[in-house]
């Protein structure tokens, strides 16, 4: 293990947290938002849909203020925090990084499920050639062994990735699992890349998984003030900073101002607060992406079936990031054999 003394935090509280607030910000919301976090020292700010750039859709629930919009006034509102851009292949486009950038982002991150990190290979290129810095995602990361997690990181560094996330996204890895999967990454990119984890509090773990993560070697971590994210939330930035103070990683950001920030600022922005209920519970024993919750929800009551077992299902068949209209089969299902 390697323990770094430095961690560099992004809040995706703008982003991950699009999901549990249907993709509604307004850019009075992202002005808040992102002068609570710049003042408070957070030096990466996540904004999009949370499906990433592009993701307006009938599949993943249309924006109330066009992401570029959004993206442009936390721009102009921040004063030392980088804006920071999510973006799917095939959900958006090059073009939408492009007009990201004219908008005043500087850092784009690039998502795929974890065994799908060759799609994001143009989107490197173009990223680096435009002068962006750039993150790479692989999604799901719970869902494959660290040596085939390794070998997709590698694609994306060689094609120009500066960071690698081991990207937890349905809050399924338990502590070792999470520094097993840190670790070979680490092996694998040495100076080529960093590492950085994203982890979701499904199983209660997003802030213990990323003090393993940083342990294990990780330089960038996320979290979401409030756990503002999809799931039972992302891992709560503010407690995560206290936690960093207590152990000696330095964060350069102001514990007492995040936490300021959080309770006046971001709570207020949500719709109620993210849960460790029994439908959030379900997505981490059972491993699925976050971002299903919201959909399993409106497909529960639309059919009048179980929530829970439409996840536990979604567990079942793998489905993966895009699949959502799979939800709505397996409702179907449950409703034909009467699970309610
Ligand atoms: C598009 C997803 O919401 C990305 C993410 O935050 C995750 O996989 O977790
Ligand atoms: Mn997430």
């Amino acid at each position: 293990m390697q323990q770094r003394l430095s961690l560099r935090l992004t809040d995706t509280s703008l982003r991950d947290g699009s999901h549990h607030k249907r993709h509604q910000f307004t850019a009075d919301d992202v002005r808040s938002i992102v002068a609570a976090l710049d003042g408070a020292g957070v030096p990466i700010i996540e904004v999009a849909h949370g499906d990433g750039l592009g993701g307006s859709s009938f599949n993943y629930g249309f924006s109330h203020t066009p992401e570029q919009e959004l993206i442009k006034v936390a721009a102009e509102t921040a004063t030392q925090a980088k804006i920071a851009v999510l973006m799917l292949p095939g959900v958006g486009v090059k073009d939408d990084i492009l007009v990201s950038q004219d908008n005043g982002a500087s850092i784009v991150r690039i998502a795929t499920h974890c065994t799908e990190a060759d799609v994001s290979v143009q989107h490197f290129a173009l990223a680096r050639e435009r002068g962006l810095e750039t993150v790479g995602f692989l999604m799901m990361a719970h869902s494959q062994p660290s040596e085939a997690l390794a070998r997709q990181a590698r694609i994306m560094a060689d094609a120009g990735c500066q960071c690698v996330y081991v990207v937890d996204s349905a809050g399924a890895l338990v502590l070792e699992q999470v520094s097993e999967r840190v670790e070979a990454l680490v092996a694998e990119l040495g100076s080529d890349a960093q590492v950085g984890f994203h982890g979701h509090e499904n199983l209660g773990l997003s802030v213990a998984n990323s003090v393993a993560a940083a342990r294990a070697g990780a330089a960038q971590i996320d979290g979401s003030v409030r756990g503002f994210g999809a799931g039972a939330g992302n891992t709560p930035l503010e407690a995560f900073v206290g936690v960093c103070d207590k152990l000696g990683f330095s964060t350069g950001v102001d514990f007492f101002k995040i936490v300021d920030a959080a309770e006046d600022v971001v709570r207020p922005v949500m719709p109620e607060e993210c849960l460790l209920d029994r439908m959030a519970l379900m997505m981490g024993y059972a491993g699925v992406y976050s971002s299903f919750l919201k959909h399993a929800y409106t497909q529960a009551e639309r059919y009048g079936v179980s929530g829970a077992q439409i996840l536990v299902r979604a567990g079942e068949r793998k489905l993966v990031g895009g699949q959502e209209d799979q939800l709505i089969d397996i409702a179907l299902e449950l409703s034909r054999e009467n699970v309610r």
